[in-house]
């Protein structure tokens, strides 16, 4: 899909007409190398060859529009009621992103009343909308210490009328929506309804996904202090497999559709043989499958360690008729449960090593929560609040229907709709994926599985 200039515009809801407590150290600010001036834009494309493919004036260029304090602002802050919401699954940094919020929006802004929605969109419901928590500076001095979410999560639909409804009745100005794809879509359908029945409240997204999913976003935050933790899981594997006869090392990692956290986290430990990601499909059998090529590391190596992504060789089940391996249905959210691509393995490799006379010392791990839980290191404590800092100026400037994301270094306002038009993967032909194949030395490729029964079976 390609891009334009008007694509990338932000939606605003009028005129700025208030003096905002930045104008003075904005005066004299001007576009350098370490800040875009109000005004000022930030290319979509970033090589001189895509920009030369577009021949486009440079103020046609696709680009989006800068983040950061504006000079005027639309919303009189003496009168602001901001929501704060988070959504979906726990990410590291949440609770920093929510005291950035609330500072900003209290030091700065003098905003008074900030309102928390409990347990996700759900707190949004007719059900549940009166049971908020009210958030002062005080209230969130210490939560960024902690994992997870003081306002809680959920999954789950909600009706967007219905959410406008809470929105009006609870008198809320500005929401914010810290969320995944599944709350991007949720806060574009209400911003929707909100737009359909002319209502003048801001509704700014935080893109929240430690898969790093999300697109127009250098990485999302969280993802740093996730995939960190994940590397320790590889690196006690890897000294359990090396000291067992016929080791096997395999860590299994969060990673639906995107192989960013098994990919990072196997570049970070540096002792991965083979990783295995949604984005590569790969076969099991056959001479160049993944089933050869382990038998050949644990043969002239003496183990073998493996990282997979969740999300990594879901096509295995039905073609291997292994039913027992799959998943059932979707979650409340509509989010396809995936089949235990882990236990497949773990089987599979046992059964294969086995019959080849080198039965294995399995090392199985699936952290799965252990990683997502913690709290923000320091790298993303400080992207959690800037990136709030961006989303309070943003919605104080009568910005709406928009996401703050940092792109290419610079922090930028994203449309709602094109946070979820597309998905972040792992580029096979990228750069990452190529410095994993460097430090793996694995084939680009396993397979193609040769259908002729080779894979043993397991029971
Ligand atoms: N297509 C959609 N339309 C409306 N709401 C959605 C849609 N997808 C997800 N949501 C809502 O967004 C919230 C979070 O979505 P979910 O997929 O669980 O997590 P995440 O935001 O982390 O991707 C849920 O409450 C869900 O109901
Ligand atoms: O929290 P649940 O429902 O068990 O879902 C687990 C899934 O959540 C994720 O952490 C991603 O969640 P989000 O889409 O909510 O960010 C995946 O990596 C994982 O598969
Ligand atoms: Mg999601």
């Amino acid at each position: 899909m390609t891009l334009h200039l008007d694509d990338l515009r932000v939606r605003r809801l009028g005129e700025c007409r208030y003096d905002s407590p930045f104008s003075e150290v904005l005066s004299t600010k001007q576009t350098s190398p370490h800040y875009v001036a109000e005004g000022d834009r930030v290319l979509l494309e970033d090589t001189v060859s895509m920009l030369t493919e577009h021949s486009l004036p440079p103020d046609r260029v696709p680009s989006f529009e800068a983040a950061g304090p504006r000079r005027k602002i639309y919303f009189d802050p003496a009168n602001v009621t901001a929501g704060i919401v988070t959504c979906g699954g726990l990410c590291p940094g949440l609770n920093n992103v929510i005291r950035g919020l609330v500072q900003e929006l209290s030091v700065h802004y003098k905003v008074k009343r900030i309102l928390g929605f409990r347990n996700g969109l759900k707190g949004l419901t007719a059900e549940h909308r009166n049971d908020t928590i009210e958030l002062t500076p005080d209230r969130v001095r210490d939560i960024h210490n902690a994992g997870g979410t003081i306002l809680g999560s959920s999954r789950g639909g909600q009706d967007a009328d219905e959410m406008v409804d809470s929105l009006v009745m609870r008198g809320v100005d500005i929401l914010f929506v810290i969320g995944g794809d599944g709350g991007m879509r949720a806060a574009t359908f209400l911003s929707k309804a909100i737009r359909m029945r002319g209502l003048d409240i801001a509704v700014i997204g935080v893109p929240k996904t430690i898969d790093n999913d999300l697109p127009f976003t250098d990485q999302s935050f969280g993802f740093q202090s996730a995939f960190a933790r994940a590397t320790d899981f590889i690196s006690s594997v890897s000294v359990e497999a090396a000291a067992s006869p016929n080791g096997v090392g395999i860590v299994k990692l969060m990673g639906r559709h995107s192989g960013f956290i098994a990919s990072y986290a196997a570049l970070a430990a540096n002792s991965a043989d083979i990783v295995l990601i949604p984005e590569i499909p790969f076969a099991l059998g056959g001479a160049d499958g993944l089933l050869a090529h382990v038998e050949q590391h644990v043969r002239s190596k003496g183990f073998v360690v493996i990282v997979l992504a969740e999300g990594a060789g879901q096509d295995l089940f039905e073609k291997h008729g292994l039913h027992q391996y799959n998943g059932r249905g979707t979650d409340a959210s509509g989010n396809v449960k995936l089949g235990n691509i882990g236990e497949l393995l773990k089987e599979s490799i046992t059964a294969h090593l086995t019959a080849v006379g080198l039965a294995p010392s399995m090392r199985y791990i699936d952290p799965s929560y252990a990683i997502r839980s913690v709290a923000a290191n320091a790298y993303d404590s400080v992207y959690c609040l800037r990136l709030a800092h961006a989303a309070v100026h943003a919605a104080m400037s009568g910005r709406t229907e928009a996401a703050v994301a940092r792109w290419r270094r610079r922090f930028v306002h994203v449309p709602l709709s094109l946070m979820t038009s597309r998905r972040n993967q792992v580029d096979p032909d990228g750069d990452l994926w190529m410095s994993v194949l460097e430090t793996t030395c694995q084939p680009a490729r396993f397979g193609p599985a040769p259908d002729r029964g080779e894979l043993h079976r397991v029971s």
